[in-house]
């Protein structure tokens, strides 16, 4: 384990599956656990990190669709430390980003150890150490092991689990149900009805590339749901909603994007896209619901090749019918319906974390809780939130891990003087 400072397995001593981990136990590899791992190199502060899947960015590689690119520019994207690369476009493919992760990883040594599913982690008071309990799997093999350190870093991310709807008929429907995780192309939905539930921005792209393979896409609108171009007149939207929070309100900025999606965009309302009451950043920053940023779903459906449908009220076999009473056959469905975070099914703590897996503290103090416990990647601002949280959770533990080196180094200097003095 060269990425371990220390690390003692006490195989011959106690159990035979307990390891004691000096330095913070990270859980993920995502870009958050990446990102903390780095900083904290950089500190010279030795960690573990636990990942589930068998791969790092696991999100990226395995559980999203080809035709992904970064919605944001990649100057928001980029983690501490290693900008990507200049040859890199605007908006970096999943390609690109799996890439510059991989290269992240090698160029900070962390060597993640992967297929450990973190089940359990607690606080002990009596030692005042956590106990990260994981099944870790290896072909047929399960094995139990328990981590035992000082620090705790949650990099398990917002998008850990996905969102399954309870719809009245869904589970008798005959075609195929896939949810927008396991959605790679539309190329095996060609010439199919489908049936898209969710209009964020996975149902919105998902949408656009059903249509893009000649299959027919009908994307459920429920409640409402703000689109914004991804650039206006060539400049990147979320790029211009930075530079005028510098100097105006939320609630300013917010009213000004409104205005310019309507001028690139026209009044959506009347394609069955209702606007919510909120502001997209407000809403973004109160509910965590992010705007679509458009890059083509939107002429889809105005050209009448994405339709758009109301709330669904019943499945009757291939048969969906919706709140406004019609009905429409459909041969298969996508749950494009979003994901959850899922911290409280092995997190044992109250008091940092609320039920929904989320700090309970906004961003910006929503970073560090009691006891040596952190979060990352829990901001709802992307990519760039989870780099800033990083670096001060880094920070945090750097000064400690240096202000104990040093005693360390005391204590033993000392000891090594008392042992002479006795010859
Ligand atoms: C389709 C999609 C596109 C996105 N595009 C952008 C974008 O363009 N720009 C942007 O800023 N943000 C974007 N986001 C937001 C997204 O949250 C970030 O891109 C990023 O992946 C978050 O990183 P993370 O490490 O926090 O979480 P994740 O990438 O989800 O990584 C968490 C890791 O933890 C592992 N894990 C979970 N539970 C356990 C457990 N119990 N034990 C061990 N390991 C566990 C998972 O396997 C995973 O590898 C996008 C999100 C999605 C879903
Ligand atoms: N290119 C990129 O970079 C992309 C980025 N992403 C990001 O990934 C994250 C997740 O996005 P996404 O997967 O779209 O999830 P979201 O949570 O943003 O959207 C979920 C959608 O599903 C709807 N929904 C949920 N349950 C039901 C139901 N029972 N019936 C009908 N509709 C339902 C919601 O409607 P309601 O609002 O009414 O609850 C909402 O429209 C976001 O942060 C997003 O920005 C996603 C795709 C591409
Ligand atoms: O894609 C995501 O999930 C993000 O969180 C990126 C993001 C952070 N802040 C935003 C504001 C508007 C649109 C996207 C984002």
């Amino acid at each position: 384990m060269e990425n371990l400072f220390r690390l003692v397995d006490h195989e011959d001593f106690f159990s035979r599956r307990c390891i004691w981990v000096n330095g913070p136990v990270i859980v993920g590899a995502g870009p958050s656990g990446l990102a903390t791992a780095a900083c904290l190199r950089e500190q010279g502060v030795p960690f573990m990190v636990l990942e589930r899947a068998d791969c790092i960015a696991s999100l990226w590689q395995k559980r999203t669709y080809d035709r992904l690119k970064l919605h944001l520019p990649k100057q928001f994207c980029q983690l501490p430390k290693l900008p990507f690369p200049e040859d890199f476009p605007e908006y970096p493919t999943k390609k690109q980003f799996i890439e510059y992760l991989e290269s992240y990883a090698r160029q900070f040594k962390i060597n993640p150890r992967f297929n450990e599913c973190v089940q359990s982690a607690r606080y002990d008071e009596t030692s005042g150490l956590w106990r990260v309990k994981t099944v870790s799997t290896s072909g047929s093999t399960r094995t139990e092991v328990e981590y035992i350190c000082k620090w705790l870093v949650v990099a398990t991310g917002e998008n850990a689990e996905c969102v399954m709807p309870e719809i009245e008929g869904l589970s008798e429907f005959k075609g195929e149900i896939i949810h927008a995780y396991h959605y790679k192309s539309g190329e095996s939905f060609r010439g199919k009805n489908v049936l898209v539930v969710g209009c964020g921005n996975s149902g919105m792209e998902l949408s656009l590339d059903l249509s893009n393979h000649n299959a027919s896409p009908s994307m459920v609108v429920r409640s409402s749901v703000h689109v914004l171009p991804r650039e206006v007149f060539g400049k990147s939207t979320f790029e211009l909603a930075v530079l005028l929070l510098q100097w105006l309100p939320l609630w300013l900025v917010d009213k000004l994007l409104l205005i310019l999606a309507w001028l690139v965009l026209g009044n959506i309302e009347k394609y069955g896209l209702k606007r919510p009451s909120k502001g997209p950043l407000e809403l973004k920053n109160t509910q965590g619901k992010t705007p679509v940023l458009d890059i083509g779903a939107f002429e889809k459906i105005r050209s009448g090749d994405i339709n758009v449908v109301p709330g669904i009220k019943k499945f009757n076999n291939n048969e969906v019918e919706f709140v406004n009473g019609k009905k429409l056959d459909v041969d298969a469905v996508v749950l494009a319906t979003g994901y959850r975070s899922n911290v409280p099914s092995w997190l044992q703590e109250g008091e940092f974390f609320s039920k929904n897996g989320f700090p309970k503290r906004p961003f910006p103090h929503g970073w560090k809780g009691n006891c040596g416990l952190y979060a990352v990647g829990f901001t709802r601002r992307g990519l760039s939130g989870a780099s800033s949280d990083a670096v001060k959770i880094a920070q945090d533990i750097g000064n400690v891990w240096k202000q104990e080196t040093k005693q360390r180094k005391q204590r033993t200097t000392a000891c090594h003087r008392r042992c002479i003095s006795q010859f």
